[in-house]
């Protein structure tokens, strides 16, 4: 039994993430939750003949979606508008991922927990603190989503060299997902040979390639339809590794450093930070290893020096608010 809980499943994301979630044949429960609409998503998706079950649930019902839970996925929340930074986000989606986090602690503390909603940098921090709260933390299973740069590299690095395949070359980005904490580790994509200033126009463009996206959809959101081609590749390797015990799956993830003891040390060393987006080698318990740095240029060393503060500052703000809060 391999259920899976969207939480926002009928908003821009969560609606194609779920139906490409019910491609899949490595899950047998699709559970949608949602405050709006997610039966009529969930009776949707239903019809569609794979064999996973599909249930929707509204507002009143999040502990019946997420009861037993093997995996969560969270894309619940608001979106940036033009001029937004993801941090403005906090204000809204730090108190929705607390209460969806206080769900998972309750319902299904052993899930694996995959954040989707922004500020990302903050929003794991937020859930990682509310399981340590309810004793059930394990940082092995609770994943920030940056699949999305990493798509987004290996496409747009395939605009400016045809020679790479962007479907099958995996770009490392390493850092945090949101605009100087984005560091996409070009110099390591197999014979590439980008003159500076294509490696300058090619990291800008994937560090802001979230408002490329919102400035064209013009106050209508966020890119969703990539995202749900990310999330559910992320998801799906995860679910690989923990259901069919397939080895060698890695991704780039925003994770726990305390999710391999033995790499905590040389992160802390080199980064400082608690939290940090590198590549990930999945198991059956969620993180097998935190691979070490890959070899990076004088540049994006550079790219690093400059994300390791606003890191710093934005994972603060996710601990802090629940740490806070509990002071009260
Ligand atoms: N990690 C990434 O790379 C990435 C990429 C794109 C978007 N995002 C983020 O994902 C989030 C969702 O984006 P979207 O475009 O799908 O937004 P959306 O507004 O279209 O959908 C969000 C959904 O969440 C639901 N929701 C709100 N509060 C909820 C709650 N308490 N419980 C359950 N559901 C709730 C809403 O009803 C809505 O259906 C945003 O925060 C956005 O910034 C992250
Ligand atoms: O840009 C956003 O706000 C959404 C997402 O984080 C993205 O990278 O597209």
């Amino acid at each position: 039994m391999v259920k899976v809980a969207v939480c926002g499943a009928a908003g821009g994301i969560g609606q194609p993430l779920s139906l490409l979630l019910k491609q899949s044949d490595l899950i047998t429960h699709l559970a949608l939750f949602d405050v709006v609409n997610a039966p009529g998503v969930a009776a949707d998706l239903s019809h569609i003949n794979t064999r996973s079950k599909v249930t929707g649930h509204g507002k009143e019902s999040m502990d019946e979606a997420l009861s037993g839970a093997h995996t969560v996925i969270i894309p619940a929340g608001v979106p940036r508008k033009p001029g937004m930074t993801r941090d403005d986000l906090f204000k809204i989606n730090a108190g929705i991922i607390r209460d969806l986090a206080e769900g998972v602690a309750k319902n299904c503390p052993g899930a694996f927990v995959l954040v989707i909603s922004n500020p990302v940098n903050s929003t794991v921090p937020i859930v990682c603190e509310v399981l340590k709260k309810h004793g059930v933390f394990n940082p092995k299973k609770v994943f920030g989503i940056s699949t999305l740069d990493v798509v987004r590299s290996s496409r747009f690095a395939s605009e400016i060299n045809p020679a790479i395949d962007p479907k099958s070359t995996r770009v490392t980005v390493i850092g945090g997902h949101s605009g100087v904490t984005i560091v996409p580790i070009l110099s390591q994509i197999p014979g590439q040979s980008f003159s500076k200033e294509q490696l300058e126009i090619l990291t800008q463009r994937i560090q802001y390639g979230g408002d490329e996206v919102v400035k064209a959809k013009d106050g209508a959101g966020s890119a969703t339809l990539s995202m749900a081609h990310a999330g559910a590749r992320f998801a799906t390797a995860v679910l690989e590794a923990a259901v069919t015990g397939k080895s060698g799956l890695v991704e780039s993830t925003y994770v726990n450093l305390a999710a391999d003891a033995d790499a905590t040390a040389a992160f802390r060393a080199r980064t400082g930070l608690d939290y940090f987006a590198q590549d990930v080698e999945f198991g059956h318990e969620g993180v097998k290893r935190i691979l070490p740095l890959p070899a990076i240029s004088v540049f994006e060393q550079a790219l690093l020096d400059e994300a390791i503060p606003e890191l710093k500052v934005n994972i603060a703000k996710g601990t802090s608010f629940i740490s806070d809060s509990a002071k009260i």
